[in-house]
């Protein structure tokens, strides 16, 4: 839970901060697109945006980055005003679908990139972090969708940003490329350097989000480590092969929340799996290949975001 700031006091939470925002609000007519928003992420952190389609991530990142100019409330970044932090080769974005120049290749698209800031970093290693040295010299209308994705990663890349601002960065990616995507990500983020990024990959965010933070209806709805998201939605799953099993009587059986019977695989979801355990094989001995598992990010982002709009 965040505290109510004096004035003077979310200043100087403000000024420490990578992203600071405060009552962030964007309606486009009746859509509350972004409805209040207050977020800070500080140095160092790897953050997940996290929410179904038109939750208001696109609209959030867009505001951190000076595209869109909110309704109501503050963004800060680094303590200076978008304009400013983007002006001063601080921010780095991927944008879903940002345009590249057909004409040019890959190099010279980086390059011209980086004769825009002040004090890039050298063409060939944003070129090797984004991994497309080999592709350098390739036009980007000969590019596929995952490589043209790597390339807006090295424009992202090149001016050596603290805060690096990714929407839906892997979306045209194959699993391979996604991987090493992220394994250059890690390069970039042990130097201490900040990440924001929207996804619809909850596995994206489980693995590499030192927070996730989960929007709907233009609102955070949950907002904390991947194992308090989770936790938010207790429980576990039990799965067993019950070759004798009975809807009624699995039906019956205590503290489940909800079932599946196909065949004679059981799936029960449980709040207290030790009590559903006993019972399940005090009603049924012959239940073998017994799973339980906990509920994933997966499991919360589905309650979290599906119960009706009523916060
Ligand atoms: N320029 C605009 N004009 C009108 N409505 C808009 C505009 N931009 C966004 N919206 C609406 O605001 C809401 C939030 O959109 P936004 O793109 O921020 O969501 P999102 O969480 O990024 O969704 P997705 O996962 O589909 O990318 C949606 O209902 C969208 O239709």
């Amino acid at each position: 839970m965040e505290k109510t700031q004096t004035r003077h006091g979310d200043a100087g939470v403000a000024a420490g901060a990578a992203v600071h925002l405060r009552g962030l609000r964007k309606h486009y007519g009746d859509v509350h697109a972004v409805d209040g928003v207050d977020l800070t992420i500080a140095p160092g952190e790897v953050v997940a945006l996290l929410g179904p389609n038109g939750a208001g991530k696109s609209t959030t990142v867009d505001m951190i980055l000076g595209l869109t100019k909110p309704d109501s409330g503050s963004v800060t970044v680094f303590g200076a005003t978008p304009d400013e932090a983007v002006a001063q080769g601080a921010i780095g974005a991927m944008l879903q679908g940002g345009a590249l120049l057909d004409d040019l290749t890959v190099r010279e698209t980086v390059t011209m990139i980086a004769s825009l800031h002040r004090k890039p970093m050298p063409v060939d290693a944003a070129l090797r972090s984004a991994g497309i040295e080999d592709i350098a010299g390739r036009r980007a209308n000969k590019l596929s969708g995952g490589q043209k994705q790597r390339v807006r990663y090295a424009v992202a890349l090149v001016s050596d940003p603290d805060l690096l601002v990714l929407d839906e960065p892997t979306a045209a990616m194959d699993v391979g490329t996604r991987r090493e995507f992220w394994k250059s990500m890690y390069t970039y983020t042990d130097s201490g350097r900040t990440v924001l990024f929207a996804t619809h990959y909850l596995e994206e965010a489980e693995e590499f989000a030192d927070r996730v933070v989960l929007m709907r209806g233009g609102k955070i709805v949950a907002d904390g480590s991947v194992a308090e998201v989770r936790a938010l939605q207790g429980g576990r799953t039990v799965r067993a092969v019950v070759p004798s099993a009975t809807e009624p009587v699995i039906a019956a059986l205590p503290a489940i929340t909800g079932y599946e019977l196909r065949a004679d695989r059981v799936s029960l979801s449980s709040n207290d799996s030790d009590a559903t355990l006993r019972a399940l094989l005090a009603r049924f001995p012959d239940a073998r290949d017994i799973e339980v598992t906990a509920v994933g990010l997966e499991g919360a982002f589905l309650s979290l975001t599906s119960e009706e709009d009523n916060r």
